[in-house]
């Protein structure tokens, strides 16, 4: 099993480019299931949670051509609606297969994605969404087991937001018969990105953005070419690294209009972040004071500030000058990374879903275990600024999300190595 050792201290500063988006990119690989024809797809990261997907896909009957960031799936040989357990079991997201299958195939078995780090994650609401539109959803031995004749569109309320459950019954509706309305739908960047590949593949969706979506079923989609938007949680844990290490980096590739909440916090921390837009690219400038404010933070869901950025602003509440308090709402058990912040040396104090803050002057480098992937990303800006060695292990949660992650940090001058461990 690899892990990384760092050794703290060195001030961020260069330029990096940021990849496409894990959480656009994997439910746009599933709306590929939903038509017979060839979809394109640029800007994929390299990522495991994506060879997991393609790999899934594949088992299915899709046939998939990889070439660096561009994938191109041809779903017109899918013959096996199901994803088993040994497949889905690392991935949450394997869920997204769901909605596309029952559309299309008319029916489908899907193991319930594994247990995660982050809390129990159940998917009721995308069962409740796919009965509404007349499928017999069944759970057995742990598989979602749906059939159905043609769908049909229906008016859906979902009990809480849910971004994968807004994605998925988005993608079931395309195909359904007449017009589905989706309340209190996600508003995620991410949702939009997969609103406009479906759009570009003939499907009639509007209000993406929005809480409410609607959606007019077709017979088919047909092939189409997308660009994977840029990822908004990568570019968000740079920033993150560049404000603990005082440094100054240049974000290629992405833009500060997907990430206000997380712009602000940084603002009030002390830092100057500009985004710049030319014709042909966007860049994010940070530059950071030599020690930042502590700020708190209140997960919510978007546009407010993302519990995908929670754990990295922890590490840098860590080291900042002042107490925050920062409060967890959506998942119930998303603060394990604490505990390993305090073998660093960081004073945190957990109260349920409630966490105290208080910067200290220095943290010291030590061993840590990564325990989910967002945990392992606030673990390794730790050790940016820890002094000494910090070792990460059990950095395969870390690899599900960001690509070449200690090759970018490399190059704005942090030591940072992956060895066996
Ligand atoms: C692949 C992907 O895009 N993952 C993201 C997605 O996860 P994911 O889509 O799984 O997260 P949800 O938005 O569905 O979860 C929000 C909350 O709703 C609950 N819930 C959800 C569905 C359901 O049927 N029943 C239920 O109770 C969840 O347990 C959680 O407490 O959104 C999360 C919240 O922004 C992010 O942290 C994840 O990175
Ligand atoms: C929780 C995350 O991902 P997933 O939903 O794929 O587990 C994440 O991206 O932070």
């Amino acid at each position: 099993m690899d892990k990384l050792v760092i050794e703290g201290g060195h001030r961020l500063s260069g330029e990096v480019a940021v990849s496409g988006a894990k959480n656009a990119a994997l439910p746009i690989l599933c709306a590929a299931l939903l038509t017979a024809e060839p979809l394109e797809l640029t800007n994929v990261p390299d990522l495991n949670d994506i060879a997991t997907m393609l790999k899934l896909l594949e088992q299915m009957g899709v046939k998939v051509e990889r070439d660096g960031h561009r994938v191109v799936l041809d779903a017109s040989g899918l013959n096996n609606p199901v994803a088993p357990y040994e497949l889905v079991k690392t991935m949450r997201a394997s869920i997204l297969v769901l909605g596309p299958l029952a559309a299309r195939c008319g029916e489908a078995q899907v193991s319930l994605p594994g247990g995660c780090a982050i809390g129990a994650r159940p998917v009721d609401q995308h069962i409740k969404g796919l009965q509404a539109m007349g499928a017999e959803v069944a759970v057995e031995r742990g598989y979602v087991l749906a059939k159905t004749p043609r769908l049909k569109g229906a008016r859906l309320f979902t009990d809480m937001v849910t971004v994968t459950g807004t994605e998925n019954l988005m993608m079931a509706a395309c195909l359904a018969n007449g017009v589905t309305v989706i309340e209190n739908a996600a508003r995620e960047p991410e949702v939009v990105d997969l609103a406009q590949c479906l759009t570009a593949m003939g499907a009639r969706v509007s209000g993406a953005g929005t809480d409410v979506i609607r959606i007019e079923g077709v017979d088919r989609l047909h092939g189409a070419s997308h660009r994977i938007m840029p990822d908004r949680i990568e570019t968000g844990t740079f920033l993150c690294a560049a404000a603990a290490t005082g440094g100054e980096v240049c974000l290629r590739g992405t833009s500060t209009g997907y990430l206000d909440a997380v712009v602000d916090k940084l603002m009030d921390a002390g830092c100057d972040i500009v985004g710049e837009k030319t014709r042909t690219s966007e860049t994010i400038v940070i530059r950071a004071p030599q020690r930042i404010k502590a700020v708190s933070i209140r997960t919510a869901p978007y546009p407010a500030f993302p519990t995908d950025m929670q754990a990295q602003f922890m590490a840098i509440n860590c080291v900042a000058e002042g107490a925050a308090v920062m409060r967890e709402t959506i998942f119930e058990n998303r603060f394990m990374h604490a505990v390993e912040l305090i073998r660093l040396g960081a004073d945190i104090k957990i109260d349920g879903n409630t966490a105290f803050v208080t910067g200290v002057a220095r943290l010291q480098g030590a061993a840590v275990m990564a325990t989910d992937l967002r945990a392992s990303a606030s673990l390794v800006i730790a050790g940016l600024v820890a002094e000494g060695e910090t070792h990460v292990e059990r950095i395969y949660h870390l690899d599900r999300g960001y690509e070449h992650l200690e090759s970018k940090l490399t190059a704005l001058g942090a030591r940072i190595q992956r060895v066996k461990a």
